[in-house]
């Protein structure tokens, strides 16, 4: 059977450098380009890329999506800072396209997934709910894609249930001392060195907390789910936003 033939964009960053290990270390996969910043778009059609990984910046990635996309050539994003109105752009550019896939992950670590899941499941059930994420010092986006969309999926739960408000008699505070405001959920960032990419969901109610606690200690964490999005993107032309969407995770 022919291997996938997948390039890399971002290829000499933290993420990157390890998905050009992952992709090269797969015995169905080809690395056919490994792009750096400055490089070439062109080199992606040269070399036949069916899939790019891109695992660049915020700043960066809607034009190399806006290529790939305009080129018919799948691609699975790790890149963070989706606002609605960069994913309603993709998706005009998805429009023209339509047999191109696109799978964008805040995170694709399995255990991020399920600290996802299992946070939107929690949600209902509790008064309070903050998220704390914790990265290394050198991220330059705050709070992490990860968080946002762990808050938003939260939200989302207890509107949907009709959950109150979370009780807060803060009347008086410092600048961001609650954290910055996610549909309504407080996400607090740390960034510290040493650390990597880690993520607590607190809830509380009457009596109990629950602390859901997902950390990644290494960027091979990431690995799995990258080249499980580089195997599925093909078969899903369109728009998907999350890695769960490609698990089956009530098995
Ligand atoms: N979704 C996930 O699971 C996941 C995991 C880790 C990191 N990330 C995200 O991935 C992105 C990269 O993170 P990082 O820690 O590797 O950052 P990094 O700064 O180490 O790497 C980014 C790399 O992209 C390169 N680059 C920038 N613009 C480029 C362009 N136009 N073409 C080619 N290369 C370009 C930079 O020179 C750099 O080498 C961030 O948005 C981060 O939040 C996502
Ligand atoms: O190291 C990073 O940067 C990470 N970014 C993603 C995010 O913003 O959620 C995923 C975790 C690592």
């Amino acid at each position: 059977m022919s291997k996938l033939r997948v390039a890399v964009v971002g290829a000499k960053g933290r993420i990157g450098s390890e998905a050009v290990r992952a992709v090269e270390a797969a015995e169905d996969m080809e690395l056919v380009a490994a792009l750096g910043r400055g490089d070439k778009l062109d080199v992606l059609v040269e070399s036949g890329a069916q899939v790019v990984v891109e695992l660049t910046t915020p700043d960066s990635v809607m034009e190399n999506l806006e290529f790939c996309v305009r080129h018919g050539i799948h691609a699975v994003v790790g890149t963070t800072g989706w606002t609605d109105e960069r994913l309603a752009q993709l998706n005009q550019w998805l429009a023209d396209s339509p047999e191109t896939g696109v799978l964008i992950a805040p995170n694709f670590s399995i255990g991020a997934v399920l600290t996802m899941k299992f946070a939107e499941a929690a949600a209902p059930y509790f008064e309070s709910v903050e998220v704390i994420e914790l990265h290394h010092p050198k991220k330059v986006d705050a709070p992490s894609g990860t968080a946002a969309r762990t808050a938003q999926l939260i939200a989302a739960a207890r509107e949907k249930a009709g959950s109150a408000p979370a009780p807060d008699a803060t009347a008086t505070a410092l600048d961001g001392a609650r954290g910055a405001d996610v549909d309504g959920v407080p996400v607090h960032s740390v960034r510290l060195r040493g650390l990597l990419a880690h993520q607590e969901v607190l809830l509380g109610a009457e009596g109990e907390t629950l602390t859901i606690r997902h950390d990644s200690l290494h960027h091979s964490s990431f690995m799995p789910g990258i080249l499980l999005g580089a195997r599925k993107v093909g078969a899903a032309p369109g728009l998907t936003f999350g890695l769960e969407h490609f698990l089956d995770l009530n098995g």
